[in-house]
């Protein structure tokens, strides 16, 4: 089992197992997570947005091509340790920062 399925199969209910799911419950696990995406999204943007003040502050760009270059990275690697398309997740997190760029200038 790839850590991936592991932790998939922990965090829904410890009584049943994944394969014994209806539709409608796999669809409703996946509403829930969806949920929890869209928050930590929020959570991103939000610390970001304290990022780009302290940027302001100190005079430094809206961008910083050497962080988004670790940020990717380390989005490669996680997606690596949890047995997804590494070339997705980093998409997906390309998404991300353009979204807080977006956002930072707007605040400026
Ligand atoms: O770390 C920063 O300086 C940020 O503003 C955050 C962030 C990101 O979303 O990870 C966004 C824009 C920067 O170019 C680099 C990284």
């Amino acid at each position: 089992m790839t850590e991936n399925t592991a932790d998939t199969a922990d965090s829904v209910d410890a009584a049943e197992s994944i394969q014994d799911m209806t539709l409608d419950e796999l669809r409703a696990e996946i509403a829930d997570i969806d949920h929890e995406l869209v928050e930590l999204i929020a959570r991103r943007t939000y610390v970001a947005d304290a990022v780009a003040q302290v940027k302001a502050e100190k005079d430094l760009p809206t961008t910083d091509e050497s962080q988004e270059e670790r940020v990717m990275q380390r989005a490669g690697e996680n997606a690596d340790h949890f047995g997804v398309d590494s070339n997705l997740v980093k998409a997906i997190f390309r998404l991300l920062i353009e979204i807080n760029k977006a956002e930072q200038r707007e605040s400026r």
